[in-house]
């Protein structure tokens, strides 16, 4: 009944429709799908073809395909559940980005399964979320660029060393998450790591854990489903002995994630009582100071207030303007699982990718030899943020072109909620009924042949970049017009952590082309050729786990040498 009531509803919008027999966050077909979804795909008629839709992130590899088979930059699919509306039009997606406050808010059904240890900025709506921003996202400044700046390339130093000595290097996806999570560490928390150290590295015993920080987290962001279907499970009565290993190790490293935070959180309290509870110390500007000491203030200043209000006989306010300790929990997960995973699967994409196409190599290697040949210093640990990082041009292309095919979110969910909202799509006015899924398809925006040519799908980087002829230096141009490469999305809920990533992904890459060059490692008798097409096939081998990652990147062998001079 539900579906066929969907159904009309989805003809009243006017997009070309799919259907599909499953909600897909139905928790029986969460259960079942890895299982079934083969099976269905052998079904005659093209039954089971709905499958190919029916999971979180299915808009990679699909990219604009779906959309220019039923001719449209907008289409419906209806489900049991509520209606899935794609969107690649770039003008209406960026007014559904804009609209992100009032009219396409996020989905609760969606998001709250986020809250894994909290409520959160990425998760909340309204003045809630203006809340969690206007807390969290200042310490993410131009002057924190400088400290991501330095530590990218000290991590990067010590990768690259510990690469050469490995010859065969099968751990690029890995150690490039320890390397964006050093980052994120000194930056966010003012914690510094050494790359060397943390291979090694044991679970702090004394205080009884048994995983480390980083094994913690990282076990929860690669299994984020898992972790998902946990926190759905642990509130039936089943007992601990009874669950599956995979929800038992899940388990340990969530409560051991959350171990480290209190202790974190407990160390910093202290830290800022014996500093003076002022939020002026300048050296400590990072997320976690800025977030316990502004909500500590405002908490404070709250009870006065309320005090202050209840000796005058006056009603509790319902202003908070802090964060409780929850959702400073909430906070420091999202920003540490936001903040590292992205941009270090970024990273390995784009090393992956140079290593197979070693042209664009020699073509980032010009711009970095002249960049740092003009002075600023041919010593990485020399090099001035503000100098080198707006003139590595090609360095961001890279970047961009990395990003335009493997973005880590590869569509947005936005919710209509309780009301109804018109859209324009293509210039013509559409209605959006009430509680219905709409998706900005960020896969079919980044390759609709419109906007990228008939070369879309191919990774070019030279694409973004352009001779000006005034200054006779490379430019990037912008993407035109506004909502074709929208990896950070825009509007209100633009990633806060752009400019970081931007930062650590040019120091990174410069570092590396500066003094190395990197191949694939053939296998067996294989041609260079051969060796280069089976490793693109393990990069476009990806599917969306939190985000977008290759599904065996330790299948890929590179190798480091240092470049002749
Ligand atoms: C290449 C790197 C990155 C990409 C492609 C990326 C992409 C995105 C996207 C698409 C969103 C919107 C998600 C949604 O609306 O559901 C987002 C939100 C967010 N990102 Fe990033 N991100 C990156 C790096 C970072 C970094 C380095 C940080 C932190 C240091 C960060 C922190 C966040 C947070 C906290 C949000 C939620 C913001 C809000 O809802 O107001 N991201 N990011």
């Amino acid at each position: 009944l539900k579906f066929y009531q969907n159904y009309k509803a989805a003809q009243k919008i006017g997009f070309p429709i799919l259907a599909s027999p499953v909600d897909k966050l139905n928790p029986f077909w969460l259960l079942t799908k890895d299982f079934l979804t083969p099976l269905l795909r052998c079904l005659p008629f093209g039954l089971g073809e709905f499958s190919q839709r029916a999971y979180m992130g299915w808009n990679f590899p699909d990219f604009y395909k779906t959309h220019a088979r039923l001719k449209s930059d907008a289409f419906t699919i209806v489900t049991p559940g509520e209606l899935e509306v794609y969107i690649a039009d770039p003008e209406s997606a960026e007014d559904i980005l804009k609209r992100a406050q009032t009219d396409f808010v996020k989905s609760p059904a969606l998001y709250d399964m986020l809250n894994l240890l909290g409520q959160n900025v990425n998760t909340t709506n309204g003045k809630t979320w203006q809340r969690h921003r206007r807390i969290t996202a200042p310490p993410f400044n131009e002057r924190n660029s400088v400290i991501v700046w330095q530590e990218a390339l000290k991590q990067t130093r010590e990768v690259l060393e510990f690469w050469e000595e490995l010859g065969n290097v099968r751990t690029t996806t890995d150690d490039s998450m320890t390397l964006a999570l050093h980052v994120l560490m000194a930056a966010s928390l003012g914690v510094n790591y050494s790359f060397r150290e943390s291979l090694n590295s044991k679970p702090q015993t004394t205080s009884g854990h048994t995983l480390t920080y980083r094994d913690a987290l990282n076990t929860i962001i690669r299994n984020m489903g898992l972790a998902i279907l946990f926190r759905m499970v642990e509130k039936l009565p089943i007992p601990n002995a009874m669950l599956p290993a995979k929800m038992k190790n899940m388990k340990l490293a969530l409560d051991e994630f959350y171990r480290y935070l209190t202790q974190m959180v407990k160390d910093e309290r202290v830290a800022i009582a014996s500093t003076g509870n002022t939020g002026s110390n300048a050296d400590k500007a990072n997320l976690m100071s800025v977030l316990l000491r502004s909500s500590d203030q405002a908490k404070e200043k709250a009870k006065a207030r309320a005090n202050l209000e209840a000796t005058m006989g006056n009603k509790s306010p319902t202003n908070i303007a802090y964060l409780s300790d929850e959702e400073v929990y909430g906070n420091l997960f999202i920003y540490n699982a936001a903040g590292h995973d992205t941009t270090a699967n970024t990273i390995s994409y784009a090393v992956t990718l140079l290593a197979i196409y070693p042209e664009w190599q020699k073509w980032i290697g010009e711009e970095v030899d002249k960049v740092f040949s003009d002075g600023v210093g041919k010593d990485a640990g020399q090099w001035d943020y503000e100098k080198s990082f707006p003139r590595l041009r090609k360095c961001q292309a890279i970047m961009f072109e990395t990003l335009r095919l493997y973005s880590p979110v590869v569509s947005v969910p936005r919710y209509t909620a309780h009301s109804r909202q018109k859209l324009s799509v293509n210039g013509k006015s559409y209605d959006i009924p009430p509680r219905t899924n709409i998706f900005v398809n960020i896969a079919a925006l980044h390759t609709n042949p419109r906007y990228w040519g008939n070369d879309a799908l191919a990774w070019r980087p030279s694409r973004w970049i352009t001779k000006s002829t005034s200054l006779d230096e490379d430019t990037i141009i912008e993407a035109q017009p506004p909502g074709v490469f929208i990896p950070w999305t825009s509007g209100p809920r633009v990633c806060p952590g752009k400019k970081f990533a931007q930062v650590e992904f040019v120091a990174v890459l410069a570092a590396m082309m500066s003094s190395w060059r990197v191949g694939v490692v053939r296998e067996g008798a294989e041609t260079q050729e051969q060796s280069r097409t089976r490793v693109l096939q393990i990069v476009q081998n990806s599917k969306v786990e939190f985000t977008l990652k290759m599904k065996k990147p330790n299948r890929v062998g590179l190798k480091w040498t240092r470049k002749s001079k």
